[in-house]
């Protein structure tokens, strides 16, 4: 059998960025159909496309036993009242779990049953650890004024899986009501 080698990449805690890494950028126009309001977004799009989050991922194998990691970085900013998040999804492997740990900024980890039936929202801060057991579906939300930073391990043959978000949603949306951060129910939410 061939051996993969050892490797290091760099970490930068202060602006997230990983070296030797690839990018993923995804721009509101990528994510709108998720907000609540589709007016806001219309307005918005009208006079930019703000750059919401980027991925900065180590290339390994996506195969079975190897561990894929990446940094995620969501800067701040709302739409209306709702702070930008990711996309979120399933793993394809529903059996696989993931580690967010968090260097900088305030956030929150919506994550959901496959159902939608159950939701948990953990909050994320520097040093902050938080598991994603199998199953659950996962989102982050950057509910501060600087970039949220989290470092991500997950099983490199997971896979993504945006299809079901897209038809069903996240069972809870992330708010600002009177400088507060909120957790509502989000009504355009439908069960899988
Ligand atoms: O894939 P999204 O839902 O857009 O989230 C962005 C990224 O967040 C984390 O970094 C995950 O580990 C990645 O697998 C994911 O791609
Ligand atoms: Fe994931």
């Amino acid at each position: 059998m061939k051996l993969f080698r050892p490797f290091n990449v760099v970490v930068d805690f202060e602006t997230g960025n990983l070296t030797p890494g690839k990018k993923i950028t995804r721009y509101l126009s990528d994510i709108q159909h998720f907000f609540l309001d589709k007016e806001k977004v219309k307005a918005v799009l009208a006079k930019e496309n703000p750059l919401v989050y980027e991925v900065i991922y180590a290339e390994v194998p996506e195969e079975p036993g190897h561990l894929a990691h990446c940094t995620t970085i969501i800067y701040p900013g709302k739409v209306g009242n709702e702070f930008f998040f990711t996309k979120g999804h399933l793993h394809e492997k529903l059996e696989t779990a993931e580690i967010y740990f968090t260097l900088k900024g305030q956030g929150r980890l919506i994550m959901a049953s496959p159902d939608g039936e159950e939701c948990e929202v953990l909050e994320m801060f520097p040093g902050s650890a938080s598991y994603i057991p199998p199953s659950w579906s996962h989102r982050s939300v950057n509910v501060g004024g600087e970039p949220l930073i989290f470092y991500c391990i997950f099983f490199a043959d997971a896979g993504h899986d945006y299809a079901t978000i897209d038809k069903t949603g996240f069972p809870k949306v992330v708010l600002e009501r009177n400088g507060e951060v909120v957790v509502e129910n989000n009504p355009n939410w439908k069960k899988a």
